[in-house]
């Protein structure tokens, strides 16, 4: 942090939270991580505690239904966010996983897990320490309506499946790995249905949240609309004039 932003950061007497939720490929992370760069904020990535928690459980063992055994596995998960030259470096029991936990087998078996309301409970305390000075841009799907329900500026990001599975394709084309856009188009649809059906907190947007369609905007669009409702919200007022002097 600079040494003229401190007196900024001492006004505020609790970190403000910026939430990003959406379905899967909306472009959440992207965004999240360009916001956070530019404000100095804290991230947290709320979808990658799931699949650290889904990964675990397939390595010790633990069945996607058995609520109380994944209720102990996520108290004792051994995980750290470390920083890796500004890109997430995540580690579960010293081994990391960063690659391992992006797979489309471990993002469904982290849908599956996060509709048991006993997972999401244990995992609240974990998301809720990542709120710290000078503030927090937090994505996931229950963000806004949940975890930090104070947010003070909630944005859900959506764009249309087909967009987003074309993305997706596009990532996994970009990374060297095989992809068919008809499953990945498939797979997109059941996680959808599965996040917004789920009984306990299912994904949809605050009450208070600003809805961003992005099938038709690239990411610089959506990170400059993203900034503009950020410019107006006055707890954030004073990140914004140090930025802009
Ligand atoms: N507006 C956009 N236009 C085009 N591509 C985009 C846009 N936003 C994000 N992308 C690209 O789409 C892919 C998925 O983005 P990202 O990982 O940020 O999505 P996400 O919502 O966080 O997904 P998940 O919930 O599965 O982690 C990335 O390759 C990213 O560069
Ligand atoms: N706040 C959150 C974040 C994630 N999940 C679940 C549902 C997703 O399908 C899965 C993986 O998330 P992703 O990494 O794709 O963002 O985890 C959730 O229920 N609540």
């Amino acid at each position: 942090m600079s040494a003229d932003l401190e007196p900024v950061v001492r006004e505020q007497q609790i970190p403000p939270v910026i939430t990003i939720d959406g379905p899967s490929g909306s472009g959440k992370g992207t965004i999240a991580h360009r916001l956070a760069l530019k404000l100095g904020f804290h991230v947290l990535d709320s979808g990658a505690l799931y699949r650290l928690l889904a990964l675990a459980a397939q390595q010790h063992g633990v069945q996607t239904d058995n609520e109380k055994g994944l209720e102990v596995l996520a108290a004792y998960l051994d995980v750290q966010f470390e920083d890796n030259n500004g890109e997430a470096m995540l580690i579960l029991e010293g081994e990391d996983v960063t690659q391992t936990i992006r797979t489309e087998e471990v993002g469904a078996a982290a849908s599956r897990i996060a509709a048991l309301p006993g997972v999401r409970a244990a995992l609240l305390q974990r998301q809720h320490a990542f709120r710290e000075l000078p503030g927090l841009v937090a994505d996931g799907r229950d963000m806004g309506t949940v975890v930090f329900p104070d947010a003070c500026l909630k944005i859900f990001l959506t764009a249309s499946a087909e967009a987003r599975a074309e993305r997706r394709y596009k990532q996994l084309l970009q990374k060297g790995f095989d992809a068919n856009l008809a499953a990945i188009l498939e797979d997109i649809r059941a996680r959808d249905l599965r996040d917004t059906q789920r009984a306990v907190a299912p994904m949809k947007p605050a009450a208070d949240a600003i809805v961003l369609d992005s099938t038709a905007l690239g990411i610089e669009a959506v990170l400059q609309a993203v900034i503009a409702s950020a410019c107006k919200t006055p707890s954030l007022r004073a990140f914004w004039d140090h930025l802009g002097s």
